[in-house]
């Protein structure tokens, strides 16, 4: 007689769930098949009601004090804390028996540049959270490390070349990045106020100053490719999305601007290829990296010019983070992200 199937449940928490991320992430827990969310935390918001709308209704989430959250009563922690204050956090969830999807930058390859006390317990090498690539790092992993948004724009586009050595011993990879506002949180800031914003177009971090530089080199020397990275943000008015546009010197001509990326990411549910250019409205709300390349005429070096564009706060920060999860939970990886 056939079994019945019954799905697997987990309980899933969020800590703060009032930030950017924090919210599309209790919105995708909500809408998702094998997730329960046991609790939702928030800072200066706590206390107050989380308005959110998943699975075809709006849930009124209550927003609890992180020191309220019943850590021991999950399976799996979603940290969505700015960077500095998530490092505790997980410290005292890994204490409490359950498994942590780390949306800060403490925990990934370089640490941001910044080096903050880990608590007992917490991994400083905890596994780079990017399934294109490291997959099977995660599956046994308690804790992972969510990839920033800018670099997971960027190193999906690279990965491909750098595994194959296209890209040119000693070159530099130019890379422009132009990033929706919500990218940099839900703390009130003067120079993000909509009158400072709109209609305006600007770059900053300018100088390979960006922190993301540290995750995006050292993921690069790990795939293969030895190459400087010349990385210049800049703040777009919309609300959300990046589109990189990345500029790599090749090692040997390519006659199929695409074909690297047809190879590595055939299998690849969350990557889509383009033949045209890849746009923001293309990627918004969606769990894709959507990658555009052209072979650029009148240069003297090979060059490929590439476009990857992404939704910031989904496959930039809570989508990759619930598909990190559901590789964690052994569930199917797209669980929860085909809406
Ligand atoms: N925004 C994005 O596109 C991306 C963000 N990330 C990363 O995800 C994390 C969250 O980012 P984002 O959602 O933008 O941030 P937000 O500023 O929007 O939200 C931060 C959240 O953390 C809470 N919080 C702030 N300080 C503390 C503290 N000391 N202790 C406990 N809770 C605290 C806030 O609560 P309250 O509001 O109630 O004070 C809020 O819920 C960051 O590490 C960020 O770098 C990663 C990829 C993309
Ligand atoms: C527009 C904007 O300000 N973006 C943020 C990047 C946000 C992000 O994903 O990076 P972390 O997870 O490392 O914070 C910034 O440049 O700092």
């Amino acid at each position: 007689m056939p079994q019945s199937a019954v799905a697997p449940t987990y309980r899933v928490g969020v800590l703060g769930a009032s930030g950017y991320s924090g919210r599309e992430l209790c919105a995708l827990v909500l809408g998702h098949p094998n997730l329960t969310l046991a609790f939702a935390t928030a800072n200066s918001q706590r206390g107050t009601t989380l308005r959110v709308r998943a699975g075809g209704r709006v849930h009124d989430v209550p927003m609890v004090a992180p020191e309220e959250a019943d850590l021991a009563g999950v399976d799996l922690v979603f940290a969505a804390l700015p960077h500095g204050a998530s490092a505790e956090w997980i410290g005292k969830v890994i204490a409490a028996g359950a498994r942590v999807v780390d949306l800060s930058s403490d925990l990934r390859p370089g640490h941001g540049g910044v080096t903050h006390a880990l608590p007992a317990g917490v991994p400083a090498d905890a596994p780079y959270g990017m399934p294109e690539l490291f997959r099977a790092d995660m599956a046994n992993a308690r804790v992972v490390a969510n990839p920033g948004c800018y670099a997971t724009s960027i190193l999906v586009a690279l990965a491909p070349l750098a595994k194959s050595g296209l890209i040119a011993p000693g070159a530099t990879v130019n890379i422009s990045s132009a990033s929706g506002v919500s990218g940099a949180g839900a703390s009130p800031k003067l120079e993000l106020l909509f009158a400072e914003i709109t209609e305006d177009f600007r770059a900053y971090g300018v100088g390979n100053a960006h922190r993301h530089l540290y995750e995006m080199r050292a993921t690069l020397a790990r795939l293969g490719a030895d190459c400087d990275l010349l990385f210049t943000p800049h703040l777009l008015p919309v609300d959300r999305g990046i589109l990189s546009t990345i500029s790599v010197p090749l090692s040997r001509p390519l006659s199929d601007a695409l074909a690297p990326y047809r190879e590595a990411y055939a299998n690849e549910p969350f990557v889509e290829l383009t033949t045209g250019l890849p746009a923001l409205a293309d990627v918004q709300h969606r769990n894709v990296v959507r990658i555009g390349a052209v072979i650029p005429t009148g240069l003297r070096q090979d060059t490929l010019l590439v476009f990857s564009a992404i939704d910031n706060l989904v496959k930039g920060a809570a989508g990759q983070a619930v598909q990190n999860a559901n590789i964690m939970l052994g569930l199917d990886e797209g669980a929860g992200l085909q809406a």
